[in-house]
């Protein structure tokens, strides 16, 4: 068979192995019966119903599925930036539900990177690339020397940026920077909705194609998108339909 193939999400997400240390062979992120529902004042509308998967580590995993199914909730419970009403979420081992907010925001600090669709919302307009790289890994936890994040810039191909600041930067030199500022640090989850919607045809295959590079050394990232050229790299999808996983 060729291309790529589900993961047996939802087949039987509770025999995964047992949550303890990080391991290489814990996945990045878990769902177990996963329910999130926005009440407004005049109605309430379930956004995911049921939803149990898991997102292996140094794979590329997209969440598709019609507008309004579902895919910004699910990768916002995965980022640990909400929390579900029902079911279980678990980010590097660590139940996020049951977290207080401050062990979430540690939490998320470490293991998650969050990357905004506008390539200039993921980065600090004052900083150098080498700066941000540098930062972001602090934040998480691992300082890297300035020679290390030379080197993670130089496989992104941003090597001659290195002292340039946002602003100098193109649109799609921007999200590699953010790309590098996400993995640095080896968090679990790298989480980004619809990362190539700013970005034009050569630009997100440069993104693209870090990502798919990059995945490789154990990060798990979970994309959404409608691009035909992010599913291309896909490892695996999850697919939703009115907040439910479909086969
Ligand atoms: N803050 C909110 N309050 C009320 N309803 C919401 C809120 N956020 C999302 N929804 C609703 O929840 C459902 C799922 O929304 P979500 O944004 O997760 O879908 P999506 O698949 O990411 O859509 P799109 O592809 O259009 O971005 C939709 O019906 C949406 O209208």
């Amino acid at each position: 068979m060729s291309g790529p193939e589900a993961f047996e999400f939802a087949a039987d997400p509770l025999a995964d192995p047992v949550f303890g240390a990080a391991s290489a062979e814990q996945p990045a992120a878990v769902c177990r019966g996963v329910g999130k529902t926005y009440r407004t004042a005049s109605e309430s509308v379930p956004a995911l119903v049921d939803v149990s998967l898991s997102i292996p580590r140094a794979r590329v995993t997209v969440v598709v599925g019609p507008s309004g199914s579902g895919k910004s909730s699910l990768l916002r419970l995965l980022a640990c930036i909400d929390s579900p009403d029902t079911g279980e979420v678990l980010v590097a081992g660590q139940r996020v539900d049951r977290l207080r907010p401050r062990a979430r925001r540690r939490l998320r600090q470490r293991q998650v990177a969050y990357l905004f669709q506008r390539p200039g919302e993921n980065l600090l307009p004052y900083l150098d690339a080498v700066a941000q790289v540098r930062l972001a890994a602090s934040l998480r936890g691992a300082p890297v020397t300035e020679s290390a994040a030379l080197d993670l810039l130089d496989r992104l191909g941003l090597r001659e940026r290195a002292d340039h600041l946002p602003g100098q930067l193109s649109g799609g030199e921007q999200q590699r920077l953010a790309v590098a500022c996400g993995v640095v640090g080896d968090p679990a989850l790298v989480v980004a909705d619809e990362p190539t919607a700013e970005l034009d045809t050569a630009a997100a295959e440069r993104v693209l194609t870090a990502m798919e590079d990059l995945a490789q050394a154990g990060v798990g990232f979970v994309l959404s998108s409608h691009d035909p050229r992010v599913m291309a790299i896909a490892d695996g999808f999850v697919r939703l339909d009115h907040g439910r996983l479909v086969p």
